[in-house]
């Protein structure tokens, strides 16, 4: 019957009875001793089902012995350092109307063993009050600093939309939002802040009060003390020591635990041990919507931003890149206070140690071309300029994933795996294999990696001054060079304008290419005036010598639509020509108009591509559609006109006459 090729009938069941000729197979001509005796392996040593479970983990090391008598917790013993760590986070945790914080225990609650905690921690403002509520008498669990594999088991088990890749990523979806809000993003107007930040046309900021912040934090916190657990990730900003931050990020999502493990700089076991009180803390409440009846609100989405509290909280919205760049903000109040200059770039240094810092709007390519194979990786995104030189701020990268390929983009591709948080990619049901191309969701589809996970990173993430500036532009118009050398004055102009464009075809009834303008290439997250921050840029470049360059990545041949994007290659091959310093003794003509310094000849790229002028067919197209842009920039210039930059005027007035002339 086995084997006769129709063993359908046979294995057939019948009202749950298993047919008798299924059965009858069933038939072994050695002796009853001989039955299950397998020799080759030796037992495990477990009586139980539970017992050979509980060999499986094995407990993770002791904590490290702690050199010296520095850190907040030195002098005291293990379990009281662990009483106090859950202190401070019942602390962080705690509700400002009812005096007390929640009973927080460490531990996973769906874990038999971790149900009735021997041992829990309440914060208490004042005194014990007796006036118990039902949300005093819960415990929170707290899922402290867990590892990606416990956190793919989280999201696994209790996030819908979490699934394991072919190449071993956890894709996740965000949620009905995709990218980041800025017109949800508030910042508490106080006395301190009304001086001191940039208020106004054309600021990020928009201004919300004290107590209204308070309602939405008190929200933001009832909200994540009502579920049985929360995530919490202690962890730092800034490679640099002198400059760095402890931050902590209470979420409700394994999805954005990880990511923010990937994003943030790591500590080691030692350093979590000392972590003490965080300098900063995101309450990450991104299911639960704010309440439009409260006073701002526009949207059911608020990112809440206090800095004198050290406070920012997340409601309404579940894209990732709100903590990420939330924290970005917090360093670009902080750092020009030290006279740290905060900048939206990416950097890399070459194996001589030349450093090159990459500005550029969303999309523009820091990520892409900062991850280079010939040179060390230093960030993707967000970095610090001060008397030592760059440092990063952050401990991962965030790459643009839509169209990603194995041979154009090597290291970010390779990148994606096991630990990398892939957000809102479409993949094959079954193998499980990520189609790039896919814009089902979004077309900002990403990727969240340790920096580590690109094979020539620099770590730690610091360097030297920067020898070269690259202002990246995706001009959509295709009039802007491929490469141009700038002045200083130049690069404070087109460091203040922030120009990039947003191609047509992404949002409906965009016909033709729009211009954005976003000052230092990240209005976004600035918080003090632009002016602020070119004047700290040009002071910086000069001291130090650094030439800038802005490297056009977008269109070439004709405006989106007619045109095309500049090959990655012929852009890659610019950037080359930067680094080594080839590209500055090349020879040089003006453009008309901008004024830009082009080179005539750069090795790997054709001649005629380097004037955008020969790739047009259609000269007069040309002419009017660059007027267009030049029109664009001035228009925009206008409101800055007026401000002083460094000490005098003369920086502005030069600043001015850098840009388009017609
Ligand atoms: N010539 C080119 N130069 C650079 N990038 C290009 C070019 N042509 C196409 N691209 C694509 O443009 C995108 C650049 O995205 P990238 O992730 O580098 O943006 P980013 O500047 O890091 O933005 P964000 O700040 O949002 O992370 C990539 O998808 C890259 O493949
Ligand atoms: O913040 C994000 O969503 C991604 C990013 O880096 C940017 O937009 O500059
Ligand atoms: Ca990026
Ligand atoms: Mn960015």
């Amino acid at each position: 019957m086995a084997g006769n090729g129709n063993g359908h009938e046979e294995f057939s069941f019948n009202n749950g009875v298993v047919a008798r000729n299924g059965l009858a197979k069933v038939q072994t001509h050695k002796k009853q001793s001989e039955i299950c005796h397998d020799d080759s392996t030796t037992p495990v040593k477990a009586q139980t089902i539970d017992e050979l479970h509980s060999l499986q983990k094995k407990k993770s090391a002791p904590t490290t012995p702690i050199k010296g008598s520095e850190g907040a917790f030195a002098t005291i013993s293990d379990e009281e350092r662990q009483q106090l760590q859950l202190q401070s986070i019942s602390a962080s945790l705690a509700s400002l109307t009812r005096e007390t914080g929640p009973k927080v225990v460490k531990g996973d609650p769906a874990r038999k063993t971790d149900t009735t905690p021997k041992s829990h921690v309440t914060h208490h403002h004042f005194t014990p009050t007796l006036n118990i509520s039902d949300s005093a008498l819960k415990f929170t669990h707290i899922l402290y600093n867990l590892s990606p594999g416990e956190l793919y088991e989280q999201a696994i088990k209790y996030e819908h939309g979490s699934f394991i890749t072919s190449s071993g990523a956890l894709a996740t979806l965000s949620g009905a939002k995709t990218g980041r809000s800025p017109r949800d993003k508030r910042v508490v107007k106080d006395e301190t802040t009304e001086v001191e930040l940039w208020w106004g046309k054309g600021s990020p900021n928009i201004e919300m009060d004290e107590h209204t912040f308070m309602v939405n934090r008190e929200r933001a916190v009832d909200y994540l003390n009502s579920l049985d657990k929360v995530f919490v990730n202690d962890q730092f900003l800034n490679w640099d020591p002198e400059n760095r931050l402890k931050v902590r990020i209470v979420s409700a999502r394994a999805y954005h635990s990880l990511f923010m493990h990937n994003m943030c700089i790591r500590p080691t076991p030692e350093e979590l041990e000392n972590f003490g009180t965080p300098d900063f803390t995101i309450y990450n409440a991104g299911q639960f919507p704010c309440n439009r009846f409260t006073h701002y609100m526009t949207s059911s989405t608020s990112v809440d931003l206090n800095l004198a509290r050290r406070e920012m909280v997340i409601l309404g919205t579940q894209y990732a890149g709100e903590m990420k760049k939330g924290l970005f903000s917090v360093m670009h109040y902080l750092m020009p206070k030290r006279q740290i200059l905060s900048l939206h770039s990416g950097c890399n240094i070459g194996k001589d140690g030349d450093v090159a810092l990459f500005f550029g709007l969303s999309g523009t390519g820091k990520t892409t071309l900062s991850t280079d194979h010939n040179r060390y990786l230093i960030g993707d995104d967000e970095h610090c300029w001060g008397d030592n030189g760059v440092s990063n701020i952050e401990g991962g990268c965030y790459a643009k994933c839509i169209d990603l390929s194995r041979e154009k983009e090597p290291d970010i591709f390779n990148a994606i795996k096991f630990g990398t948080v892939l957000e809102n990619v479409v993949f094959d049901e079954h193998t499980r294999e990520v189609d790039y191309t896919d814009k089902s969701v979004t077309e900002n589809t990403r990727a969240s990696y340790p920096i580590e996970y690109i094979p020539n990173a620099k770590l730690p993430c610091v360097g030297p001054h920067p020898k070269n500036v690259i202002l990246l532009a995706c001009d959509a118009f295709g009039v802007l060079p491929p490469v141009s050398k700038l002045n200083l004055a130049q690069t404070m102009y087109h460091f203040i304008s922030g120009y990039t464009a947003l191609v047509a075809g992404t949002e409906e009834g965009v016909k033709e290419p729009q211009a954005t303008f976003s000052a230092c290439f990240g209005a976004a997250f600035i918080m003090l005036h632009p002016t602020k921050y070119a004047a700290m840029l040009a002071e910086k470049m000069q001291k130090h010598g650094a030439t800038a360059w802005l490297v056009n990545t977008g269109w070439s041949g004709g405006s989106y639509g007619s045109g095309k994007r500049i090959k990655l290659a012929h852009t890659r091959k610019i950037i080359d020509a930067i680094h080594s310093g080839s590209l500055l003794k090349a020879n040089y003509k003006k453009t008309q108009v901008f004024g830009l310094e082009i080179p005539t000849e750069v090795e790997g790229v054709p001649s005629e591509i380097l004037d955008p002028v020969n790739t047009w067919t259609d000269k007069k197209a040309y002419d009017e559609t660059l007027l267009k842009l030049a029109g664009l920039f001035k228009k925009n210039f206008e409101v800055f006109a007026n401000y002083k930059i460094g000490k005098d005027n003369k920086l502005t007035e030069e600043i001015v006459a850098a840009g388009p002339i017609f």
